[in-house]
């Protein structure tokens, strides 16, 4: 019997962020490995014109929860959603719905945040700050509340090279930069953000982790915990290889790849791949909520769920692994071959992303025009090299993260436990990983169908010969222009022409002599 499904029946956990991609995975398997729990709050806003009720049941009849309604045939009744938004005072929740969530709540798990990297210092702070000290806020009026597990990101410090599981305070207190977001304009703020978020690359990793900071300064009574995923990946078993369903992290840039938009990346290498799979990191969540509550430590642990310093994979490796998995499995419809290399200096980068990236884009919005349809090609790869230059910073450095609280809390499980909530990257073979991975984004967040890839092989046969065509028209073109204009090349050309000449007379009359 697993002790932590055991302590998960009959409870009211509430969770932040379960329309996002970690949540649906911790939802899933909560629900899988303890349908007897009592009831999931979920905080879910009303967006894309979905009311909450059409968001939940599309989570609920979605691939991911198949499993789930096998085991919990009323999962429609276990789950609550609840209106929030956690931009506004009080999260904007309704005083009937907020006494419920006071009176019932057991754990709260908090993963909502902006992950938007480039996002308003104002918005960022709301969200990754200001809601998570709410959040604190409510959970201290919760007389049932036994621990209260924040997700925050291994990259909250990454001005640091080698980072332990402590918190390590910003110079400006969060308190002040809250209190400062309510008066100061945006323009104002424009202008003092690079000096508040200083050596970190963005305002994500800034306030994630201005974020700690607010969880430990207000914990008081509080049971809490913070989890540091590093860059979170498609699942790795759980429910089954290779879900995901959003273009973030390194999805995005897999998309780009196989469909022939992505040629060059100015990435390391060498540099650890620090990914770990969402499976792994719910299953430490949910094993550090049964910790937390269970045996509750004295101050607030922080867990760091990352791969680095236990099963080291690199940018080399992943990149050449993704790109195997797309010569026998490719993608519909690409624009180009998936071929893609690394360039490790600015002026490798800009030319081939003038010769690899911009110029086919202009080239095929040429097309496009002439054939009468509205050009498009240029914009999206403007919005990939965008994407790119905010990645770059994570995959041209590596960390080293520490894993003692992590170790710690795998040695304190069931032999069972650690079967059912497995979170040894260790067991993890990357090779085969990566290939489930970029097949669960050609299933699960491209929806094409298997069915399709003998049309998706002829169409990259296609591409090939016209890649081939193009070439040597274009060398035809520069060579009749250079015969026109040189004389050398003229020379060379009379050369090239009398040899070949002399070649084949020669050839022929040697084949007639041996008749
Ligand atoms: C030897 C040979 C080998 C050769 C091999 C060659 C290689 C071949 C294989 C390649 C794989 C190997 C290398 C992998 C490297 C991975 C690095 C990952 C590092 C991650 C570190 C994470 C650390 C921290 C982890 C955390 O703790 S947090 C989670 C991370 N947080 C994020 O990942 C949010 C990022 N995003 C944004 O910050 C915003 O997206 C923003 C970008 C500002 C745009 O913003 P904006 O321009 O306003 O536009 P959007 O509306 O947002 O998007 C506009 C359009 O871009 C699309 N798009 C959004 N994203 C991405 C994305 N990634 N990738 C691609 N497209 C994306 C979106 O679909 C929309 O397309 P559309 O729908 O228009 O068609
Ligand atoms: N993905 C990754 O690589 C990593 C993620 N993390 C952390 O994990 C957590 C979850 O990330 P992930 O699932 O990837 O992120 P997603 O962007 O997929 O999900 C974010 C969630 O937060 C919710 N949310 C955002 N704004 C509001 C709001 N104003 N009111 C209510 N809910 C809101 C979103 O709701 P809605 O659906 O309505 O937008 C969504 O459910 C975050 O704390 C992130 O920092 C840490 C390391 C890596």
């Amino acid at each position: 019997m697993s002790m932590i499904a055991d302590f998960y029946g009959g409870k009211s956990i509430l969770i932040t962020g379960a329309t996002g991609f970690l949540g649906k995975v911790l939802m899933e398997k909560l629900f899988r490995t303890s349908p007897d729990l009592r009831v999931i709050y979920i905080l879910v806003r009303p967006k894309a014109g979905q009311t909450l009720q059409q968001r939940v049941f599309q989570i609920l009849n979605s691939k991911l929860f198949e499993k789930v309604k096998e085991v919990c045939p009323n999962v429609h009744e276990k789950i609550r959603a609840i209106s929030a938004d956690l931009n506004q005072n009080d999260f904007a929740i309704s005083m009937q719905d907020m006494q419920e969530l006071l009176s019932y709540t057991d754990i709260i798990f908090h993963c909502a945040a902006t992950v938007r990297f480039d996002d308003h210092l104002r918005h960022a702070v709301q969200l990754n700050v200001t809601a998570t000290q709410q959040l604190l806020l409510m959970a201290s009026q919760m007389p049932n509340l036994e621990a209260f597990i924040h997700i925050s990101t291994a990259f909250s410090n990454c001005n640091l090279k080698h980072i332990d599981e402590v918190i390590y305070p910003c110079p400006v207190e969060p308190k002040k930069i809250i209190d400062s977001m309510e008066w100061l304009d945006d323009a104002i703020i424009d202008e003092i953000t690079p000096k508040l978020i200083g050596d970190r690359p963005n305002t994500y990793t800034y306030t994630k982790a201005l974020g700690e900071m607010v969880v430990q300064q207000e914990s008081g009574k509080l049971n809490l915990a913070i989890i540091r995923p590093s860059i979170v990946g498609a699942t790795w078993q759980e429910p089954f290889p290779g879900w995901v369903d959003n273009v973030n992290g390194p999805t995005g840039l897999i998309v780009a790849a196989g469909k022939g938009f992505l040629r060059s990346i100015r990435a390391t290498p060498m540099a650890v791949a620090d990914l770990i799979p969402a499976d792994i990191v719910v299953n430490l969540t949910l094993a550090v909520g049964w910790y937390t509550a269970v045996h509750r430590p004295k101050s607030t642990l922080i867990y760091h769920c990352t791969s680095g310093n236990l099963n080291p994979c690199n940018w080399g490796k992943m990149g050449i692994q993704v790109l195997a998995t797309f010569e026998k499995i490719p993608l519909e419809r690409a624009f180009r071959r998936p071929k893609a290399d690394f360039t490790t200096n600015n002026v490798t980068t800009q030319y081939w992303n003038a010769v690899s990236h911009r110029a086919p884009a202009i080239i095929y919005d040429f097309y496009l025009r002439l054939t009468g349809r509205k050009p498009r090609m240029t914009k999206l790869m403007n919005r990939l090299l965008r994407t790119l230059s905010m990645l770059e910073y994570f995959i041209n450095r590596s960390w080293e993260w520490s894993t003692y609280n992590t170790e710690m809390l795998m040695s304190k499980l069931s032999p069972e436990d650690q079967r059912v909530f497995n979170f040894d990257v260790r067991q993890l073979n990357w090779l085969e990983y990566i290939e489930n991975y970029v097949l669960g984004v050609k299933k699960y967040l491209l929806k094409e169908d298997m069915a399709g890839i003998p049309e998706a092989k002829q169409h990259l046969k296609r591409l090939r010969n016209i890649h081939y065509l193009f070439n040597t028209a274009l060398f035809l073109i520069a060579w009749r222009l250079l015969i026109a204009r040189s004389q050398v090349a003229r020379n060379v050309w009379f050369f090239i022409v009398s040899f070949c000449y002399k070649f084949l007379s020669y050839f022929r009359a040697s084949s007639t002599l041996k008749v």
